[in-house]
């Protein structure tokens, strides 16, 4: 299996074009959660190699700024299509050190080309203004420049198609970049410098560095040269990067934590919604950050929606994302299983009832079996925090306005989901719910054309969409007079 991957597998960091090791010569493990065992090891690198990075993107723009819209979109479209020539080899790599089965990781990496080429043809439409101009012999311009040195951080439940939404706008758009992937999942990342070796990319306009999140953190925040942070990751973590990099004003984009509900109201047609919660709740074993973290169902439908959303969480194959037909691979952890642990413990001493799974797979490690709570109740720690695993808490409700106040009562706003077959339900309850994406009657809602992001503690900006290049862009105002005008 890693002798095809390996031409992606690397294990070293790309700093201006080279691949080199931490300056301290140090490494971090790399485990393969499905088996517990090594993979690699890559760079533990600090300070020094990610101010050298920084510099070297600096650099590179210095000319990449002035490369064309054209010039870039076409790089894009060859980075599209050399992602899509490898995409076995990639979510191979991706199931490797991530957990998820094939076909999810192949899902991953085709959405990361997607979204590749959605920037390729949104870099010639960053558009400016001719503003109707106040004065006679005066002109009123309005252009969009690229911000300079971009640094994204990134989570290890999407290592793919994360750095897709970051690396292709900032190329788009004309910025240079400093990516730092997370730990546990590094290779996908810098497999995105293998990927832009191949296709020609100037060197310096991508740099990874792997190693000591702190110290990287630091150094990036702390940067002036760094005009833009974008990242992915936990609540706690963004709080900090935002107050960090205050010191030297830069834009953020925070993609953080959800607390995603699902409502599924008496009107709505079953199978889908259990069709739609199963998607929605199981997918990279729970892992996403806009996974269903709250069922809320109405009285006249719950127990039976309770019966099917259980007997299908049971169906679920369950193994080595490797193996044919698996649909749930490992947790990223032993850590993140014990965090499911807990909240099921938790459910359980409030009454909650374990409908389905509740406990560690057989084939131990990190396996969890897709497990169903009936009995949900506002004072179990789910109502309030992200389970991040494979457990479907279920809520009983009565009313429309309850449930959308339920839904509602979370500091997060992140995706929301609701089932009904009521046309004025659909839009009174898509009308109330504080979030920044709304899936109605679909329990999978992200694609490139639509721009993903949250209100709330859940973020700020949106990546995807036509709105996914703007933060990579500085607005400046031209007034021109004289000149005859
Ligand atoms: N919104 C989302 O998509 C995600 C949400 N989460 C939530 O967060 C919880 C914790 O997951 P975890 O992986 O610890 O998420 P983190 O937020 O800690 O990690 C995300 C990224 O941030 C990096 N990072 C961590 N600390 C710092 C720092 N001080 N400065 C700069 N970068 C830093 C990590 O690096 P390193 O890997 O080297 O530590 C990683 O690259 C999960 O259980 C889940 O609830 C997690 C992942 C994604
Ligand atoms: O969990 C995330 O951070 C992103 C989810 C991506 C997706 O919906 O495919």
């Amino acid at each position: 299996m890693l002798q095809k991957t390996s031409h992606f597998m690397r294990e070293a960091n790309l700093i201006d074009g080279a691949w080199v090791q931490a300056d301290s010569g140090k490494t971090i493990d790399v485990i393969n959660p499905a088996t517990g065992l090594r993979l690699g090891t890559v760079p533990r690198a600090g300070g020094a190699e990610t101010r050298r990075a920084i510099e070297a993107a600096h650099t590179a723009f210095q000319s990449f700024r002035k490369t064309s819209a054209l010039e870039r979109s076409k790089l894009l479209r060859k980075l599209h299509d050399a992602i899509m020539d490898n995409q076995d080899a990639l979510a191979e790599l991706l199931t490797l050190e991530q957990g998820k089965s094939l076909t999810e990781s192949k899902g991953e990496i085709a959405s990361s080309a997607a979204y590749v080429l959605w920037f390729a043809e949104e870099a010639r439409r960053a558009y400016g203004d001719v503003v109707p101009s106040p004065w006679a012999d005066r002109r009123v311009l309005v252009t969009r420049e690229p911000v300079g040195v971009i640094a994204a951080i990134t989570p290890w439940n999407f290592p793919s198609s994360m750095l897709s939404r970051k690396i292709g706008p900032a190329i788009a758009a004309g910025c240079t970049a400093v990516v730092k992937p997370a730990s546990q999942t590094p290779y996908s990342g810098l497999a995105w410098g293998a990927l832009c070796e191949e296709v020609g990319m100037p060197k310096g306009v991508v740099n990874i560095v792997t190693g000591s999140a702190g110290e990287i953190g630091d150094e990036i925040c702390a940067n002036p040269l760094v005009k833009k942070i974008t990242f992915t990751g936990s609540t706690e973590v963004g709080k900090l990067l935002i107050e960090k990099s205050a010191s030297t004003v830069k834009k953020v984009s925070m993609e953080l934590g959800g607390n995603a509900p699902f409502l599924v109201f008496d009107d709505a047609d079953l199978d889908r919604a259990v069709e739609g919660a199963i998607a929605a709740k199981y997918r990279n074993s729970g892992q996403t950050c806009v996974c269903t973290n709250r069922f809320f169902v109405q009285a006249g439908i719950h127990d039976a929606f309770v019966d099917k959303l259980a007997a299908a969480a049971k169906k679920l194959k369950v193994g080595p994302g490797v193996e044919d037909g698996v649909q749930q691979g490992p947790l990223i952890d032993v850590k993140a299983v014990e965090k499911v642990e807990e909240f099921i413990a938790d459910a359980v001493a409030k009454g909650g009832k374990v409908v389905s799974g509740g406990k560690r797979h057989e084939l131990g490690g990190s396996f969890f079996e897709p497990t169903v709570i009936a009995g949900a109740t506002t004072g179990m720690k789910f109502m309030t925090e992200e389970i991040f695993g494979p457990l479907a808490p279920v809520f009983k409700f009565d009313k429309e306005e309850e449930a959308v106040a339920l839904a509602n009562d979370t500091e997060f706003g992140l995706a929301c989901y609701f089932y009904t077959g009521d046309l004025g339900r659909a839009f009174r309850v898509m009308e109330g719910l504080k979030y920044g994406m709304v899936g109605v009657n679909e329990g999978i809602i992200t694609t490139p054309e639509a721009p993903f992001g949250g209100v709330k503690e859940s973020g700020l900006g949106r990546e995807g969409g036509h709105q996914g290049i703007d933060d990579y862009l500085d607005t400046k105002y031209v007034c021109i007079g004289g000149l005859g005008l």
